[in-house]
């Protein structure tokens, strides 16, 4: 079964948050299970590209309006990956470095689309699924059926999977022009609200969508940015799948990036060195309970209330707690996180800025991650911090409700809260702080995550199985 992947991020290629981890993964698991799956992205000047070998598979030119783009499809030359890795190269276009945030985003990605469906229209080889994620590859099941440019292919069957309905990639009806000669009868199938909406339309044309997690799914109908109808409209049409972890990368026993490895066995040690590095680094006192954040810092995330509960929380305990958070995004959200160091500095240190390595030492080192998420799809976080024994604090919202269950209840390892509120924060944290007082119960809890199993082979499984039921005559 040959299964192409249509993302804007792919670790380690180009990563900027969750999207990468699933694109970098998924496909991966989806070769050792048998298909021929490979990803399709834009080309970026980055390290990874740099420092890799590739071959030109294909050239042609493709049409943006008026303008006639070059490109090359290039094919990673060893598959590293664990899957064939393709780029598509259009010089001026589509060969930058960052991944989002450009001026004309919306002729990059309009761009790498055409191109990716011009290069499979002209290749022998059909794919048989054509999976997009996100509102980046969110037009390909409409122009695959309405474009009069790809008849040969309008049968393919697609899959979309929404990480983040909020961002749809909306544009106007001015840069209509940007797609080829499409079917006009059609248009109503591209239009949200007066404008050109790749999400509405990938779910609308796609043969079949999938959110990341079960509870997203029905959270989407209840708030997705204007797109609330359109979801209780296509509810039977979507599945959710909560989805796994690399447990390649993502394993402390072997994780090169932090001080010292551990297993299940070792974990009360392995933790105990990694704290130690983790609070050297950031002039902390391992004798504390450690909270950690990871994350993009904006609204979504909850990032805006943290600093407020942070600070109750250290006034009201006398600091008895330590705090480091990893992140960047919204300017007044990482300047209020600058405060509160400033102003706690033996109790809080802040890490602004994306760094990987340092993402592993955390959940590695920190005792607890907060994760107080006012919208969460599916969320990767909680999972790698259960595989590092790093017991999540999480909304149940989302993914998060799915994924952790309170200590409290049966058979429950994290610490659960309803509001994305400082009141829940700072309560969730003083439960954390009477776990920690009890080391024997936080060891127990620490051995019950490390046990559970959130790698990839029950999703790739269930996404095989949704394969299986668009695919014709199968
Ligand atoms: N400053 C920093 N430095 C280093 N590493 C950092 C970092 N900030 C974030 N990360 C890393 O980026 C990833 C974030 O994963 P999330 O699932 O929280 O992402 P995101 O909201 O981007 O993704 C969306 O897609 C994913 C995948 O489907 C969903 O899980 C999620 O709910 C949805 O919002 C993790 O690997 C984390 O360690």
């Amino acid at each position: 079964m040959r299964i192409y992947h249509l993302s804007a991020e792919c670790y380690p290629v180009a990563k900027v948050g969750g999207l990468a981890d699933v694109v970098g993964a998924l496909p991966k698991y989806q070769v050792k299970a048998g298909l021929d799956a490979a990803v399709a992205l834009p080309y970026y000047n980055r390290k990874f590209t740099r420092e890799h070998d590739f071959d030109v598979v294909f050239q042609s030119a493709t049409l943006l309006g008026t303008r006639r783009l070059y490109f090359e499809v290039l094919k990673e030359r060893n598959n590293t990956l664990g899957f064939e890795l393709f780029l598509i190269k259009i010089p001026g276009l589509i060969d930058r470095e960052e991944v989002y945030c450009y001026p004309d985003e919306n002729e990059q990605f309009i761009a790498y689309q055409l191109a990716f469906l011009d290069w499979i229209s002209y290749s022998q080889q059909s794919p048989d699924v054509i999976h997009c994620h996100d509102h980046h590859s969110g037009l390909v099941p409409f122009l695959l059926k309405y474009s009069k440019l790809y008849t040969r292919l309008a049968n393919t069957p697609t899959v979309f999977t929404i990480h983040n309905g909020q961002y749809h990639g909306a544009f106007g009806w001015d840069k209509l022009a940007y797609l080829p000669e499409i079917d006009l009868s059609k248009t109503g199938l591209l239009d949200w609200s007066g404008g050109i909406n790749p999400l509405a339309s990938a779910v609308r044309c796609c043969s079949m969508y999938t959110t990341v997690s079960p509870s997203y799914l029905d959270e989407l109908a209840v708030s997705s940015n204007g797109l609330e109808s359109l979801f209780v409209m296509e509810r039977e049409r979507g599945v959710g799948i909560v989805n796994g972890i690399d447990t390649a990368v993502w394993n402390p026993q072997t994780d090169p990036m932090i001080s010292a490895k551990y297993n299940v066995a070792k974990v009360a040690a392995g933790k105990k060195a990694n704290k130690e590095a983790l609070c050297a680094r950031f002039n902390l006192s391992p004798d504390k309970p450690l909270i950690s954040f990871i994350g993009r810092l904006v609204y979504e995330k909850g990032a805006d209330v943290m600093a407020d509960a942070i600070a109750e929380s250290l006034e009201s305990t006398s600091g008895q707690v330590n705090f480091v958070l990893l992140g960047a995004g919204d300017v007044d959200v990482e300047h209020k996180l600058q405060e509160l160091k400033e102003k706690f500095p033996t109790d809080c240190n802040v890490f602004i800025g994306y760094n990987e390595e340092l993402a592993h030492l955390v959940y590695a080192g920190a005792d607890f991650l907060l994760m107080p998420s006012r919208v969460e799809p599916c969320g990767l976080n909680q999972l790698y911090s259960l595989r590092y024994g790093t017991l999540p604090m999480v909304r149940s919202t989302g993914g998060l409700k799915d994924t952790v269950i309170d200590f409290g209840d049966e058979g429950g390892y994290g610490i659960r809260y309803d509001q994305t509120s400082v009141a829940d924060i700072v309560y969730a944290i003083s439960r954390a702080l009477v776990l920690y007082n009890n080391p024997k119960h936080l060891q127990q809890l620490r051995k019950r995550m490390m046990a559970l199993d959130f790698s990839w082979d029950t999703a790739t499984q269930q996404y095989i199985d949704i394969y299986k039921s668009i695919i014709p005559n199968n």
